[in-house]
């Protein structure tokens, strides 16, 4: 079983996780939910070795890939690489898998930062989605996408999934019940 355990995370003097403890069963989907600025982004970056707490416990969780909320891809790449460079895929299968979430061919050659919010949300998807792995985690994945989009996009998660441990931050219980969450934590 996956999970953190004690965990109290600090920005310099301010205490953001205090004696924190989830967990996050292996093989399974659970939703992380709670109001904004409680800390689901700073226990994300814990999960991913991002951020050393405190103090505190993180088991499970080797090697995990994720999609932030800002992104972070690189931007002088092309959408296909930046997926193959991280996610050590074929450049067939990262045009593959563009298309299957709405890119056309030339819009899978731009350069990241000539990509729009929505299109560069969706390679981060797909990079995390096809990343080799034991865990993938998900900062608000559908946050902004138009209804269609967000169609094309829940089924890639859930046909790339591969049975992997899934933390998804969400405020919206549809997106949670859509993605199969049977685990719920609430911050
Ligand atoms: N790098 C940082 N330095 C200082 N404070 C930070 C830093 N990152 C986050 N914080 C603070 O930590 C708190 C938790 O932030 P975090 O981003 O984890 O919240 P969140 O629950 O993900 O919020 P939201 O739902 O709005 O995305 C906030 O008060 C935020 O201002």
């Amino acid at each position: 079983m996956a999970g953190v355990h004690e965990l109290t995370v600090r920005y310099g003097d301010i205490t953001v996780l205090k004696n924190f403890s989830a967990e996050f069963p292996d093989g399974a989907v659970t939703a992380v939910s709670g109001r904004s600025g409680c800390g689901k982004t700073t226990l994300l970056a814990v999960l991913l070795g991002l951020l050393r707490p405190a103090s505190g416990t993180v088991t499970g969780f080797q090697r995990p890939s994720a999609a932030f909320q800002e992104d972070r891809l690189l931007p002088y790449l092309t959408a296909v690489k930046n997926i193959t460079v991280a996610a050590g895929c074929t450049a067939q299968a990262a045009q593959d898998a563009l298309r299957q979430v709405g890119f056309d061919s030339a819009d899978s050659e731009k350069n990241a930062a000539a990509l729009s919010g929505g299109m560069a949300r969706r390679v981060a998807l797909v990079r995390a989605m096809l990343a080799e792995g034991d865990a993938v985690i998900l900062d608000e994945p559908f946050k902004g996408l138009d209804e269609l989009t967000r169609t094309a996009v829940l089924r890639f998660v859930n046909e790339n999934r591969r049975g992997r441990t899934m933390v998804v931050v969400t405020h919206d219980p549809r997106d949670a019940e859509d993605l199969g969450a049977t685990h719920f934590v609430r911050m």
